[in-house]
């Protein structure tokens, strides 16, 4: 497993040692044991844009409520920004930000408000937290929103705030929880500046869960997958897709009695040889660097008069790398 990514500037903010939580749930005389999370290790240093990534049910959400303090694990032991998360579970909340999927404001209170109410929660001073407030405000695209309440925002907006609300008293390690599920396709992207920006302009860690793959691919130096309450692995979203399959390849020749002898020749190049799909003048296999075997195979096919309507490559796709690990697609899940 690769540990440190191109986004890392620093030492590990998170450090989380065999962190598990099994939930018991009784109904009448019968008791259920889930073993939620089954034991984790993971690192996240400074600087570094963590997505964390697993199909329903993985453990996602209970891993990120251990890392916050707000579900005491069943076994383990994690630092988490400095602080031990079981001997100062009150240092690591004061040193971190955390933004729930559901949010956290009020639908009636005036949004200024409550910004200033939760940085002085968090032990900063009223002017500090108004300052502070503000300047967020204008860094998300807030601005005018001051004295509005969140329930006459749009969902761009008020998940906007949410993260306003998580950045108050200028946590350096920000968890975000599914920050844009729910949003339109240019609020997300916008709120993928947004996030990026706590990196570049602030020097932030985040570490987010997201249903998206495009997301994990567009903002995140590393991805964790969870599975089953383990992580199953943990790279680049280049290096994982890399690792996974080849580029998939397809021809479709102009004459289709011709499929058979294309077939063989890609067959050269093929992942695996006994992997080659024919489906009357289309031809399909994975490849790995296709780029690389191209030319020589579109010279082969050229000696042989064989000529093409089509060719198409595809590079995996983080969904082709889910599939693999996991064995579900996230697409169908999201
Ligand atoms: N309070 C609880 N009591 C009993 N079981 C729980 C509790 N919270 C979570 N679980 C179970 O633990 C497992 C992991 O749940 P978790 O919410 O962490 O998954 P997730 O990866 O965040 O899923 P999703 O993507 O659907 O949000 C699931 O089987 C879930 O049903």
């Amino acid at each position: 497993m690769k540990r440190h990514s191109p986004g890392a500037r620093g030492g590990p903010v998170i450090e989380a040692h065999g962190l598990a939580r099994t939930f018991t749930t009784k109904r009448g005389r019968e008791t259920t044991e889930v073993k939620a999370v089954a034991g984790v290790d993971l690192t996240v240093d400074e600087g570094e844009i963590v997505g964390f990534l697993g199909p329903n049910g993985a453990g996602k959400t209970t891993t990120l409520r251990m890392l916050t303090t707000l579900l005491s694990p069943t076994a383990g032991t994690a630092t988490v920004a400095g602080h031990d998360l079981l001997r100062d579970p009150v240092g690591v909340r004061r040193s971190i930000g955390y933004v729930s999927q559901s949010g956290s404001t009020s639908p009636v209170a005036l949004a200024g408000e409550e910004i200033v109410d939760h940085g002085m929660l968090y032990g900063i001073s009223r002017r500090q937290a108004e300052t502070r407030g503000r300047e967020l405000f204008d860094q998300l695209d807030l601005d005018g929103l001051w004295q509005r309440k969140p329930s006459t925002m749009s969902g761009g907006q008020r998940r906007r705030l949410d993260i306003a609300m998580g950045l108050v008293h200028d946590p350096s390690l920000v968890f975000l929880d599914e920050p844009t599920t729910g949003l339109d396709p240019q609020a997300r992207s916008n709120l993928w500046t947004h996030i990026s920006d706590l990196r570049e302009k602030r020097g932030s860690t985040v570490f987010l869960t997201t249903h998206y793959l495009d997301e994990a691919d567009a903002l995140c130096d590393r991805i964790l997958v969870i599975d089953h309450g383990s992580i199953v692995a943990s790279d680049t979203p280049e290096n994982l897709k890399r690792s996974v399959a080849g580029d998939l390849v397809e021809l479709v020749v102009s004459d289709e009695a011709q499929a058979a002898v294309a077939a063989e020749l890609l067959g050269h190049d093929a992942d695996d040889p006994a992997e080659v799909e024919v489906q009357g003048a289309s031809i399909q296999t994975r490849v790995r660097d296709a780029g690389t075997h191209l030319p020589r195979l579109l010279r082969e096919l050229d000696a042989r008069g064989i000529a093409l309507t089509s060719i198409e490559v595809r590079r995996p796709t983080l969904d082709d790398v889910f599939l693999d690990l996991t064995g579900r697609s996230l697409r169908e899940e999201a």
